[in-house]
């Protein structure tokens, strides 16, 4: 039991890391936050929501781990390299597509709302 707070503190820790630290991670976060506000002002279904966190959390949690894997790399290759390059470059794209994965559920749910409340 007393592992397990000590785990979630190193957890919260490691959110506070890269809030302060993650210019990336706080953009993401800040979109999330966006995105929650407009759901509330659009009133989503159940299962919207579910869409939104399951998305949200897809990408900000792809987010962590990036900065993760870019800090390793940091460490293994302070110098130029061209696998350095390769692993920086592969984990960015893997936060690139979980990004339009989840601009793409957004607009599935949030355009057909919009529109239909303009005419
Ligand atoms: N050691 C290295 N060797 C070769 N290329 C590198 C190296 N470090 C960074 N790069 C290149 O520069 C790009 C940006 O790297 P950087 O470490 O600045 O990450 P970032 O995407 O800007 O993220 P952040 O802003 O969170 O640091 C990488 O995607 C890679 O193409």
């Amino acid at each position: 039991m007393k592992r397990n707070r000590i785990g979630l503190n190193y957890a919260l820790n490691g959110l506070k890391i890269a809030l302060t630290q993650e210019y990336n991670f706080r953009i993401h976060l800040i979109v999330l936050v966006i995105t929650v506000f407009a759901g509330l002002v659009v009133d989503l279904s159940r299962i919207e929501w579910l869409w939104i966190i399951i998305a949200g959390g897809f990408v900000v949690t792809l987010e962590l781990i990036n900065s993760v894997i870019e800090m390793i790399t940091d460490v293994l290759f302070p110098d130029y390299d061209s696998i350095a390059k390769r692993i920086k470059d592969i984990s960015a794209a893997a936060v690139l597509t979980s990004s339009i994965t989840a601009m793409l559920i957004g607009i599935i749910i949030f355009v057909p709302k919009i529109w239909t409340s303009l005419i």
